[in-house]
Protein backbone atom coordinates (compact mmCIF):
# COMPACT_ATOMS: atom_id res chain seq x y z
CA UNK A 1 0.00 0.00 0.00
CA UNK A 2 1.46 3.71 -0.86
CA UNK A 3 0.51 5.88 1.73
CA UNK A 4 0.09 9.61 2.22
CA UNK A 5 -0.16 12.01 4.34
CA UNK A 6 -0.34 15.40 5.89
CA UNK A 7 1.57 18.04 6.43
CA UNK A 8 0.03 17.67 10.21
CA UNK A 9 0.96 14.45 10.27
CA UNK A 10 4.54 14.52 8.56
CA UNK A 11 5.72 17.21 10.90
CA UNK A 12 4.57 15.77 14.42
CA UNK A 13 5.90 12.51 13.13
CA UNK A 14 9.45 14.25 12.03
CA UNK A 15 9.86 16.28 15.27
CA UNK A 16 9.34 12.91 17.54
CA UNK A 17 12.15 11.46 15.23
CA UNK A 18 14.35 14.32 15.29
CA UNK A 19 14.23 14.36 19.40
CA UNK A 20 16.27 11.11 18.88
CA UNK A 21 18.61 11.85 16.59
CA UNK A 22 21.49 14.48 16.89
CA UNK A 23 20.49 18.14 15.62
CA UNK A 24 20.54 18.25 11.78
CA UNK A 25 20.56 14.29 11.15
CA UNK A 26 17.66 14.31 9.05
CA UNK A 27 18.44 16.78 6.73
CA UNK A 28 21.36 14.78 6.34
CA UNK A 29 19.41 11.26 5.28
CA UNK A 30 17.07 13.48 3.24
CA UNK A 31 19.65 15.61 1.34
CA UNK A 32 22.14 12.99 0.96
CA UNK A 33 19.38 10.32 -0.48
CA UNK A 34 18.10 13.49 -2.85
CA UNK A 35 21.71 13.83 -3.73
CA UNK A 36 22.50 10.48 -5.29
CA UNK A 37 19.38 10.25 -6.75
CA UNK A 38 20.16 13.43 -8.95
CA UNK A 39 23.44 11.78 -9.33
CA UNK A 40 21.89 9.13 -11.18
CA UNK A 41 19.85 11.01 -13.00
CA UNK A 42 22.70 12.91 -14.06
CA UNK A 43 24.96 9.99 -15.05
CA UNK A 44 27.79 11.77 -14.35
CA UNK A 45 28.86 14.83 -12.42
CA UNK A 46 31.73 16.41 -13.59
CA UNK A 47 31.20 18.97 -15.89
CA UNK A 48 27.05 18.69 -15.39
CA UNK A 49 25.53 22.36 -14.10
CA UNK A 50 22.67 21.88 -11.40
CA UNK A 51 20.85 25.10 -11.20
CA UNK A 52 19.55 24.98 -7.31
CA UNK A 53 15.85 27.23 -7.04
CA UNK A 54 16.06 27.87 -3.38
CA UNK A 55 13.56 29.63 -0.87
CA UNK A 56 14.08 30.36 2.68
CA UNK A 57 12.65 27.50 4.70
CA UNK A 58 14.18 23.77 5.00
CA UNK A 59 12.92 22.79 1.81
CA UNK A 60 15.97 24.79 0.46
CA UNK A 61 18.88 23.33 2.92
CA UNK A 62 17.90 19.80 1.56
CA UNK A 63 19.05 21.29 -2.01
CA UNK A 64 21.93 23.05 -0.51
CA UNK A 65 23.20 19.84 1.31
CA UNK A 66 22.31 18.31 -1.42
CA UNK A 67 24.07 20.45 -3.90
CA UNK A 68 27.54 20.52 -1.73
CA UNK A 69 27.23 16.54 -2.24
CA UNK A 70 26.90 17.22 -6.09
CA UNK A 71 29.76 19.85 -6.13
CA UNK A 72 32.18 17.52 -3.84
CA UNK A 73 31.77 15.05 -7.01
CA UNK A 74 32.38 17.46 -9.99
CA UNK A 75 29.09 19.19 -10.79
CA UNK A 76 29.08 23.00 -11.26
CA UNK A 77 26.39 24.23 -8.63
CA UNK A 78 24.39 27.57 -8.99
CA UNK A 79 21.71 28.75 -6.62
CA UNK A 80 19.31 31.44 -7.56
CA UNK A 81 18.21 32.20 -4.06
CA UNK A 82 14.62 33.69 -3.63
CA UNK A 83 15.03 34.79 -0.19
CA UNK A 84 17.62 36.99 1.24
CA UNK A 85 18.18 34.15 3.65
CA UNK A 86 18.28 30.42 2.51
CA UNK A 87 19.31 27.92 4.78
CA UNK A 88 22.44 29.62 6.52
CA UNK A 89 23.91 26.21 7.22
CA UNK A 90 22.86 24.51 3.88
CA UNK A 91 24.69 27.54 2.31
CA UNK A 92 27.80 27.19 4.51
CA UNK A 93 28.19 23.70 3.34
CA UNK A 94 27.27 24.52 -0.54
CA UNK A 95 29.94 27.12 -0.16
CA UNK A 96 32.62 25.06 1.01
CA UNK A 97 32.19 22.47 -1.92
CA UNK A 98 32.42 25.40 -4.22
CA UNK A 99 28.99 26.03 -5.18
CA UNK A 100 27.99 29.22 -5.48
CA UNK A 101 25.21 32.15 -5.05
CA UNK A 102 24.40 33.98 -8.40
CA UNK A 103 24.14 38.12 -8.26
CA UNK A 104 20.94 38.94 -8.63
CA UNK A 105 21.69 40.09 -12.32
CA UNK A 106 24.04 37.40 -12.88
CA UNK A 107 22.20 34.89 -15.63
CA UNK A 108 24.34 32.00 -14.80
CA UNK A 109 25.34 28.80 -16.97
CA UNK A 110 22.68 26.80 -19.16
CA UNK A 111 22.10 24.44 -16.53
CA UNK A 112 21.57 20.56 -17.53
CA UNK A 113 19.05 20.05 -14.62
CA UNK A 114 16.60 22.04 -11.93
CA UNK A 115 16.36 21.20 -8.38
CA UNK A 116 13.47 22.92 -7.41
CA UNK A 117 13.19 23.98 -3.60
CA UNK A 118 11.68 26.85 -3.17
CA UNK A 119 9.31 25.14 -0.71
CA UNK A 120 8.11 22.33 0.18
CA UNK A 121 5.10 21.29 3.14
CA UNK A 122 5.63 24.58 4.29
CA UNK A 123 4.28 26.20 1.06
CA UNK A 124 1.21 28.40 0.59
CA UNK A 125 -0.05 27.85 -3.35
CA UNK A 126 1.62 29.50 -5.89
CA UNK A 127 4.46 30.72 -6.87
CA UNK A 128 5.69 34.32 -5.71
CA UNK A 129 6.68 36.72 -8.80
CA UNK A 130 10.32 35.97 -8.20
CA UNK A 131 10.25 32.18 -8.53
CA UNK A 132 8.15 32.30 -11.38
CA UNK A 133 10.80 34.08 -12.79
CA UNK A 134 13.08 31.92 -11.98
CA UNK A 135 11.73 29.04 -12.85
CA UNK A 136 11.17 30.80 -16.09
CA UNK A 137 14.69 31.33 -16.94
CA UNK A 138 15.46 27.99 -16.96
CA UNK A 139 12.54 26.89 -18.96
CA UNK A 140 13.26 23.40 -21.09
CA UNK A 141 15.41 22.15 -18.71
CA UNK A 142 14.43 18.91 -16.53
CA UNK A 143 13.36 19.74 -13.05
CA UNK A 144 13.37 17.63 -9.68
CA UNK A 145 11.05 18.77 -7.43
CA UNK A 146 12.32 18.44 -3.74
CA UNK A 147 9.34 17.16 -1.73
CA UNK A 148 6.64 18.94 -3.57
CA UNK A 149 6.41 20.76 -7.16
CA UNK A 150 6.37 24.24 -5.64
CA UNK A 151 2.94 25.70 -5.65
CA UNK A 152 0.73 23.46 -5.46
CA UNK A 153 -1.46 22.32 -2.93
CA UNK A 154 0.35 19.68 -0.56
CA UNK A 155 -2.98 18.40 1.37
CA UNK A 156 -5.33 19.17 -1.44
CA UNK A 157 -3.89 17.87 -4.42
CA UNK A 158 -5.38 20.51 -5.87
CA UNK A 159 -3.30 23.50 -8.30
CA UNK A 160 -2.88 26.92 -7.56
CA UNK A 161 -5.97 29.40 -8.69
CA UNK A 162 -4.76 31.41 -11.18
CA UNK A 163 -5.04 34.48 -8.67
CA UNK A 164 -2.97 32.66 -6.15
CA UNK A 165 -0.17 31.96 -9.13
CA UNK A 166 1.50 29.03 -10.68
CA UNK A 167 3.57 25.88 -9.70
CA UNK A 168 6.46 23.84 -11.24
CA UNK A 169 5.56 21.17 -13.42
CA UNK A 170 8.41 18.32 -12.18
CA UNK A 171 10.03 15.54 -14.03
CA UNK A 172 10.93 13.68 -10.95
CA UNK A 173 9.62 14.82 -7.30
CA UNK A 174 12.05 13.17 -4.42
CA UNK A 175 9.84 12.87 -1.11
CA UNK A 176 11.31 12.16 2.42
CA UNK A 177 9.54 8.96 4.27
CA UNK A 178 6.43 8.89 3.17
CA UNK A 179 3.86 10.21 0.29
CA UNK A 180 2.01 13.77 0.69
CA UNK A 181 -1.46 13.96 -0.54
CA UNK A 182 -0.78 15.94 -3.67
CA UNK A 183 1.69 13.18 -4.81
CA UNK A 184 -1.48 10.70 -5.22
CA UNK A 185 -4.01 13.36 -5.84
CA UNK A 186 -4.68 14.66 -9.47
CA UNK A 187 -4.16 17.60 -10.67
CA UNK A 188 -1.07 18.07 -8.52
CA UNK A 189 -0.42 14.43 -8.69
CA UNK A 190 0.35 14.81 -12.42
CA UNK A 191 2.41 18.12 -11.77
CA UNK A 192 4.96 15.41 -9.65
CA UNK A 193 6.14 13.38 -12.41
CA UNK A 194 7.17 10.17 -10.99
CA UNK A 195 7.83 10.09 -6.99
CA UNK A 196 11.15 8.59 -5.55
CA UNK A 197 10.88 8.05 -1.40
CA UNK A 198 13.78 8.69 -0.01
CA UNK A 199 14.09 6.57 3.43
CA UNK A 200 14.28 8.37 6.46
CA UNK A 201 15.13 5.63 8.46
CA UNK A 202 18.17 5.17 9.93
CA UNK A 203 20.03 4.44 13.18
CA UNK A 204 18.06 5.76 16.12
CA UNK A 205 14.63 5.39 14.34
CA UNK A 206 12.16 5.73 11.33
CA UNK A 207 9.16 7.96 11.17
CA UNK A 208 6.11 6.90 13.21
CA UNK A 209 3.13 7.61 11.04
CA UNK A 210 -0.96 7.50 12.01
CA UNK A 211 -2.71 5.74 9.59
CA UNK A 212 -3.16 7.51 6.06
CA UNK A 213 -6.52 8.50 4.94
CA UNK A 214 -5.19 8.73 1.32
CA UNK A 215 -3.57 5.72 -0.25
CA UNK A 216 -2.84 4.21 -3.32
CA UNK A 217 -3.00 0.16 -3.69
CA UNK A 218 -0.61 -1.80 -5.16
CA UNK A 219 0.27 -4.90 -6.85
CA UNK A 220 0.54 -7.09 -3.65
CA UNK A 221 -2.70 -5.18 -1.97
CA UNK A 222 -4.75 -6.33 -4.92
CA UNK A 223 -3.91 -9.90 -5.04
CA UNK A 224 -4.20 -9.90 -1.14
CA UNK A 225 -7.76 -8.91 -1.37
CA UNK A 226 -9.32 -10.13 -4.21
CA UNK A 227 -11.58 -13.22 -3.60
CA UNK A 228 -10.10 -16.86 -4.92
CA UNK A 229 -11.67 -20.20 -5.38
CA UNK A 230 -10.79 -22.92 -3.44
CA UNK A 231 -11.14 -26.25 -3.86
CA UNK A 232 -14.20 -26.55 -2.99
CA UNK A 233 -16.22 -23.97 -4.19
CA UNK A 234 -19.28 -23.67 -6.27
CA UNK A 235 -20.55 -21.35 -8.40
CA UNK A 236 -23.23 -19.92 -5.69
CA UNK A 237 -20.62 -19.75 -3.25
CA UNK A 238 -18.46 -17.51 -5.72
CA UNK A 239 -21.57 -14.80 -5.97
CA UNK A 240 -23.73 -14.15 -8.39
CA UNK A 241 -23.79 -10.79 -10.52
CA UNK A 242 -26.97 -8.67 -11.71
CA UNK A 243 -27.09 -6.50 -14.38
CA UNK A 244 -29.78 -3.83 -15.02
CA UNK A 245 -28.22 -1.68 -17.85
CA UNK A 246 -28.22 -0.96 -21.79
CA UNK A 247 -31.62 0.22 -23.16
CA UNK A 248 -33.23 0.22 -27.20
CA UNK A 249 -30.79 3.27 -27.41
CA UNK A 250 -28.01 2.16 -25.40
CA UNK A 251 -27.88 -1.57 -26.13
CA UNK A 252 -24.00 -1.51 -26.53
CA UNK A 253 -23.58 -0.20 -22.57
CA UNK A 254 -26.02 -3.23 -21.30
CA UNK A 255 -23.48 -5.42 -23.73
CA UNK A 256 -19.91 -3.87 -22.20
CA UNK A 257 -21.40 -3.82 -18.56
CA UNK A 258 -21.88 -7.87 -18.96
CA UNK A 259 -18.64 -7.74 -20.19
CA UNK A 260 -17.51 -7.07 -17.20
CA UNK A 261 -19.58 -8.60 -14.87
CA UNK A 262 -18.62 -12.02 -17.32
CA UNK A 263 -15.04 -11.48 -16.54
CA UNK A 264 -14.81 -14.66 -14.49
CA UNK A 265 -14.67 -13.09 -10.77
CA UNK A 266 -18.24 -13.85 -9.51
CA UNK A 267 -19.57 -17.29 -9.92
CA UNK A 268 -22.06 -16.39 -12.49
CA UNK A 269 -24.03 -13.75 -14.11
CA UNK A 270 -27.77 -12.42 -14.33
CA UNK A 271 -28.47 -9.94 -17.19
CA UNK A 272 -32.32 -8.34 -16.68
CA UNK A 273 -33.33 -5.78 -19.50
CA UNK A 274 -34.60 -4.46 -22.81
CA UNK A 275 -35.54 -7.84 -24.97
CA UNK A 276 -33.57 -7.26 -27.43
CA UNK A 277 -30.04 -6.38 -25.70
CA UNK A 278 -30.98 -9.87 -23.89
CA UNK A 279 -30.91 -11.60 -27.05
CA UNK A 280 -27.94 -9.97 -28.01
CA UNK A 281 -25.99 -11.25 -24.29
CA UNK A 282 -26.79 -14.31 -24.42
CA UNK A 283 -25.49 -14.52 -28.13
CA UNK A 284 -22.51 -13.06 -26.97
CA UNK A 285 -22.51 -14.63 -23.42
CA UNK A 286 -23.43 -17.86 -23.42
CA UNK A 287 -22.94 -18.39 -19.95
CA UNK A 288 -25.38 -15.53 -18.79
CA UNK A 289 -28.53 -16.02 -17.49
CA UNK A 290 -31.85 -14.08 -16.88
CA UNK A 291 -33.51 -13.06 -13.51
CA UNK A 292 -33.34 -14.69 -10.35
CA UNK A 293 -31.40 -14.51 -7.06
CA UNK A 294 -28.54 -12.42 -6.94
CA UNK A 295 -25.30 -11.36 -4.72
CA UNK A 296 -25.44 -7.45 -6.21
CA UNK A 297 -26.48 -5.62 -8.85
CA UNK A 298 -24.95 -3.17 -11.51
CA UNK A 299 -27.18 -0.72 -12.54
CA UNK A 300 -27.56 2.07 -15.19
CA UNK A 301 -24.69 1.94 -17.49
CA UNK A 302 -26.91 2.77 -20.54
CA UNK A 303 -29.90 2.85 -19.04
CA UNK A 304 -31.45 5.91 -19.98
CA UNK A 305 -35.30 5.99 -19.56
CA UNK A 306 -35.31 2.81 -18.02
CA UNK A 307 -32.57 3.93 -15.33
CA UNK A 308 -34.70 4.63 -12.81
CA UNK A 309 -37.13 1.78 -12.76
CA UNK A 310 -33.90 -0.85 -13.02
CA UNK A 311 -32.53 1.19 -9.74
CA UNK A 312 -36.12 0.53 -8.32
CA UNK A 313 -35.65 -3.02 -9.06
CA UNK A 314 -32.70 -3.40 -7.79
CA UNK A 315 -32.71 -1.75 -4.63
CA UNK A 316 -36.07 -4.04 -3.39
CA UNK A 317 -33.55 -7.05 -3.96
CA UNK A 318 -31.60 -5.36 -0.65
CA UNK A 319 -28.32 -6.91 -2.13
CA UNK A 320 -25.09 -4.55 -2.16
CA UNK A 321 -25.25 -2.42 -6.02
CA UNK A 322 -22.85 -0.59 -7.80
CA UNK A 323 -24.85 2.66 -9.71
CA UNK A 324 -23.61 4.19 -12.99
CA UNK A 325 -24.68 7.04 -15.32
CA UNK A 326 -28.35 7.40 -15.76
CA UNK A 327 -29.00 5.71 -13.05
CA UNK A 328 -26.89 8.08 -10.94
CA UNK A 329 -29.49 11.26 -11.38
CA UNK A 330 -32.42 9.00 -9.30
CA UNK A 331 -29.71 8.10 -6.45
CA UNK A 332 -31.65 10.19 -3.83
CA UNK A 333 -35.34 9.55 -5.48
CA UNK A 334 -36.59 7.03 -2.91
CA UNK A 335 -36.11 8.34 0.26
CA UNK A 336 -33.16 6.90 2.82
CA UNK A 337 -30.34 5.13 1.85
CA UNK A 338 -29.73 3.43 -1.79
CA UNK A 339 -28.63 0.33 0.08
CA UNK A 340 -26.46 -0.73 2.52
CA UNK A 341 -23.85 -0.90 0.57
CA UNK A 342 -23.50 1.26 -2.80
CA UNK A 343 -21.27 2.27 -4.87
CA UNK A 344 -21.57 5.15 -7.11
CA UNK A 345 -19.03 5.58 -10.42
CA UNK A 346 -19.54 8.88 -11.87
CA UNK A 347 -17.20 10.69 -14.40
CA UNK A 348 -16.51 14.19 -12.89
CA UNK A 349 -19.49 15.68 -15.36
CA UNK A 350 -22.00 13.19 -13.57
CA UNK A 351 -20.73 14.28 -9.89
CA UNK A 352 -20.77 17.22 -11.18
CA UNK A 353 -24.65 17.02 -11.47
CA UNK A 354 -25.06 15.28 -8.21
CA UNK A 355 -23.58 17.80 -6.38
CA UNK A 356 -24.89 20.68 -8.17
CA UNK A 357 -21.60 22.17 -8.82
CA UNK A 358 -19.94 23.43 -12.13
CA UNK A 359 -17.66 20.55 -13.60
CA UNK A 360 -14.71 22.64 -13.80
CA UNK A 361 -15.23 22.93 -9.82
CA UNK A 362 -14.92 18.96 -9.40
CA UNK A 363 -12.12 18.75 -12.30
CA UNK A 364 -10.08 21.31 -10.08
CA UNK A 365 -10.65 19.62 -6.61
CA UNK A 366 -11.46 16.17 -7.49
CA UNK A 367 -10.73 15.26 -3.62
CA UNK A 368 -13.11 17.34 -2.13
CA UNK A 369 -15.92 16.77 -4.28
CA UNK A 370 -15.44 12.64 -4.32
CA UNK A 371 -15.34 13.08 -0.21
CA UNK A 372 -18.16 15.23 -0.04
CA UNK A 373 -20.00 12.83 -2.51
CA UNK A 374 -19.64 9.97 -0.25
CA UNK A 375 -20.72 11.99 2.45
CA UNK A 376 -23.45 13.68 1.25
CA UNK A 377 -24.62 9.92 -1.04
CA UNK A 378 -23.65 7.73 2.02
CA UNK A 379 -21.95 5.51 -0.79
CA UNK A 380 -18.88 4.87 -1.82
CA UNK A 381 -17.79 7.33 -4.68
CA UNK A 382 -15.74 5.96 -7.42
CA UNK A 383 -14.60 9.23 -9.40
CA UNK A 384 -13.43 8.23 -12.89
CA UNK A 385 -10.44 9.95 -14.62
CA UNK A 386 -6.86 9.95 -15.28
CA UNK A 387 -5.88 9.23 -11.53
CA UNK A 388 -9.02 7.26 -10.28
CA UNK A 389 -10.29 8.32 -6.73
CA UNK A 390 -12.80 6.08 -4.28
CA UNK A 391 -13.91 7.64 -1.66
CA UNK A 392 -15.39 5.39 1.56
CA UNK A 393 -18.18 7.15 3.97
CA UNK A 394 -15.59 7.84 6.56
CA UNK A 395 -13.35 10.02 4.23
CA UNK A 396 -10.43 7.66 3.30
CA UNK A 397 -10.14 7.35 -0.28
CA UNK A 398 -7.95 5.20 -2.56
CA UNK A 399 -6.16 6.95 -6.00
CA UNK A 400 -5.85 4.66 -8.64
CA UNK A 401 -3.82 5.62 -11.55
CA UNK A 402 -2.98 2.07 -13.37
CA UNK A 403 -4.92 2.91 -16.63
CA UNK A 404 -3.27 4.12 -19.83
CA UNK A 405 -4.46 7.61 -21.55
CA UNK A 406 -6.32 5.00 -24.15
CA UNK A 407 -8.64 4.08 -21.60
CA UNK A 408 -10.14 6.99 -22.14
CA UNK A 409 -12.87 5.72 -24.78
CA UNK A 410 -16.48 5.30 -24.88
CA UNK A 411 -18.07 2.08 -23.35
CA UNK A 412 -14.70 1.63 -20.90
CA UNK A 413 -16.80 3.09 -18.01
CA UNK A 414 -19.99 0.46 -18.84
CA UNK A 415 -17.11 -2.75 -18.20
CA UNK A 416 -16.02 -1.01 -14.83
CA UNK A 417 -18.92 -0.91 -13.66
CA UNK A 418 -19.69 -4.81 -14.78
CA UNK A 419 -16.36 -5.62 -12.75
CA UNK A 420 -17.43 -3.73 -9.59
CA UNK A 421 -20.59 -5.95 -9.71
CA UNK A 422 -18.82 -9.21 -9.73
CA UNK A 423 -16.49 -7.76 -7.10
CA UNK A 424 -18.91 -7.05 -5.15
CA UNK A 425 -21.23 -10.00 -5.49
CA UNK A 426 -17.88 -11.93 -4.39
CA UNK A 427 -17.86 -10.18 -1.32
CA UNK A 428 -16.18 -7.69 -0.83
CA UNK A 429 -16.89 -4.51 0.92
CA UNK A 430 -18.13 -1.79 -0.95
CA UNK A 431 -14.41 0.50 -0.58
CA UNK A 432 -12.28 -2.54 -1.83
CA UNK A 433 -14.96 -4.06 -4.22
CA UNK A 434 -14.50 -0.33 -5.93
CA UNK A 435 -10.95 0.22 -5.61
CA UNK A 436 -9.63 -3.63 -6.95
CA UNK A 437 -11.86 -3.11 -9.20
CA UNK A 438 -10.36 0.03 -10.76
CA UNK A 439 -7.67 -0.92 -10.26
CA UNK A 440 -7.45 -4.43 -12.52
CA UNK A 441 -9.52 -2.06 -14.72
CA UNK A 442 -6.83 -0.13 -15.42
CA UNK A 443 -4.38 -2.94 -15.39
CA UNK A 444 -6.47 -4.81 -18.18
CA UNK A 445 -6.44 -2.00 -20.19
CA UNK A 446 -2.87 -1.14 -19.84
CA UNK A 447 -2.12 -5.10 -21.24
CA UNK A 448 -4.71 -4.83 -23.67
CA UNK A 449 -3.48 -1.46 -24.81
CA UNK A 450 0.44 -2.33 -24.72
CA UNK A 451 1.19 1.29 -25.85
CA UNK A 452 -1.38 1.33 -28.60
CA UNK A 453 -5.33 2.14 -28.87
CA UNK A 454 -8.16 -0.38 -27.38
CA UNK A 455 -11.85 -0.33 -26.73
CA UNK A 456 -13.79 -1.14 -24.73
CA UNK A 457 -14.40 -4.96 -24.97
CA UNK A 458 -10.33 -5.28 -25.17
CA UNK A 459 -10.44 -4.04 -21.48
CA UNK A 460 -12.91 -6.46 -20.66
CA UNK A 461 -11.22 -9.40 -22.12
CA UNK A 462 -7.91 -8.64 -20.51
CA UNK A 463 -9.18 -8.70 -16.96
CA UNK A 464 -8.60 -12.52 -16.42
CA UNK A 465 -5.14 -11.95 -17.73
CA UNK A 466 -4.32 -8.88 -15.36
CA UNK A 467 -5.37 -10.84 -12.87
CA UNK A 468 -3.44 -13.84 -13.90
CA UNK A 469 -0.08 -11.27 -13.73
CA UNK A 470 -1.19 -10.59 -9.72
CA UNK A 471 1.82 -11.25 -7.79
CA UNK A 472 1.08 -15.02 -6.16
N1 LIG B 1 12.11 18.95 9.66
C1 LIG B 1 13.14 18.27 9.16
O1 LIG B 1 14.13 17.98 9.78
C2 LIG B 1 13.11 17.87 7.78
C3 LIG B 1 12.56 18.73 6.82
N2 LIG B 1 12.68 18.48 5.53
C4 LIG B 1 12.42 19.49 4.52
O2 LIG B 1 11.86 20.65 5.09
C5 LIG B 1 10.76 21.09 4.31
C6 LIG B 1 9.85 21.92 5.14
O3 LIG B 1 10.58 23.03 5.54
P1 LIG B 1 9.91 24.33 6.18
O4 LIG B 1 8.99 23.95 7.24
O5 LIG B 1 11.01 25.23 6.56
O6 LIG B 1 9.05 24.89 5.01
P2 LIG B 1 9.43 25.18 3.47
O7 LIG B 1 8.44 24.42 2.70
O8 LIG B 1 10.85 25.01 3.11
O9 LIG B 1 9.28 26.77 3.31
C7 LIG B 1 8.33 27.45 3.98
C8 LIG B 1 8.71 28.93 3.90
O10 LIG B 1 8.64 29.35 2.54
C9 LIG B 1 7.96 30.60 2.45
N3 LIG B 1 6.81 30.43 1.55
C10 LIG B 1 5.60 29.87 1.82
N4 LIG B 1 4.83 29.82 0.75
C11 LIG B 1 5.56 30.36 -0.27
C12 LIG B 1 5.30 30.56 -1.62
N5 LIG B 1 4.12 30.19 -2.17
N6 LIG B 1 6.27 31.10 -2.40
C13 LIG B 1 7.47 31.43 -1.85
N7 LIG B 1 7.76 31.26 -0.53
C14 LIG B 1 6.82 30.74 0.25
C15 LIG B 1 7.51 30.96 3.86
O11 LIG B 1 8.41 31.88 4.38
P3 LIG B 1 8.23 33.46 4.21
O12 LIG B 1 9.02 33.74 2.97
O13 LIG B 1 6.76 33.72 4.04
O14 LIG B 1 8.84 34.04 5.42
C16 LIG B 1 7.65 29.68 4.63
O15 LIG B 1 8.08 29.86 5.95
C17 LIG B 1 10.17 19.83 3.78
O16 LIG B 1 9.35 20.06 2.66
C18 LIG B 1 11.43 19.04 3.46
O17 LIG B 1 11.91 19.42 2.18
C19 LIG B 1 13.48 17.33 5.14
O18 LIG B 1 14.80 17.78 5.18
C20 LIG B 1 13.30 16.17 6.08
C21 LIG B 1 13.73 16.57 7.44
N1 LIG C 1 -6.70 10.34 -19.23
C1 LIG C 1 -7.06 9.15 -18.75
N2 LIG C 1 -6.12 8.24 -18.42
C2 LIG C 1 -6.49 7.02 -17.96
N3 LIG C 1 -7.77 6.62 -17.79
C3 LIG C 1 -8.75 7.50 -18.09
C4 LIG C 1 -8.46 8.80 -18.57
N4 LIG C 1 -9.62 9.45 -18.77
C5 LIG C 1 -10.61 8.58 -18.43
N5 LIG C 1 -10.08 7.41 -18.01
C6 LIG C 1 -10.81 6.20 -17.60
O1 LIG C 1 -11.61 5.78 -18.70
C7 LIG C 1 -12.87 5.30 -18.26
C8 LIG C 1 -13.96 6.13 -18.94
O2 LIG C 1 -15.19 5.88 -18.37
P1 LIG C 1 -16.49 6.74 -18.70
O3 LIG C 1 -16.15 8.20 -18.71
O4 LIG C 1 -17.57 6.30 -17.80
O5 LIG C 1 -16.81 6.31 -20.18
P2 LIG C 1 -18.15 5.65 -20.74
O6 LIG C 1 -19.29 6.38 -20.09
O7 LIG C 1 -18.08 5.91 -22.21
O8 LIG C 1 -18.12 4.21 -20.39
C9 LIG C 1 -12.84 5.41 -16.73
O9 LIG C 1 -12.45 4.19 -16.17
C10 LIG C 1 -11.78 6.47 -16.47
O10 LIG C 1 -11.17 6.34 -15.22
K1 LIG D 1 9.92 22.07 -3.78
Amino acid sequence: MRRAHTVEEIRSAEAALMATLPEGALMERASTGLAHLVADLLGACYGRTVRLLVGSGDNGGDALYAGAVLARRGCRVEVRALSSTPHPAGLAALRAAGGRLLGADEPGRRPDLVLDAVVGIGGRPGLRDDAAAALAEVAGVPVVAVDVPSGVGVDTGELPTAAQGTHVTADLTVTFGTHRVCHLVDPAAAACGPVHVVPLGGPGGDLVLAPASVTALQAGDVARLLPRPVGESQKYDRGVVGVRAGSARYPGAGLLCVAGAASGLAGMVRYVGDAEVAATVKAQHPEVVGDGRVQAWAVGSGGDEDARRHLAEARADEVPLVVDADALRHVTDFGGPLASAAVLTPHAGELATMLDVERSAVEAAPLAHVRRAAETFGAVVLLKGRRTLVADRDGDVRAVGTGPAWLATAGAGDVLTGLVGALLASGLAPYDAASVGAWLHGSAARLASAGGPLVAGDVARAIPSAVRALPA
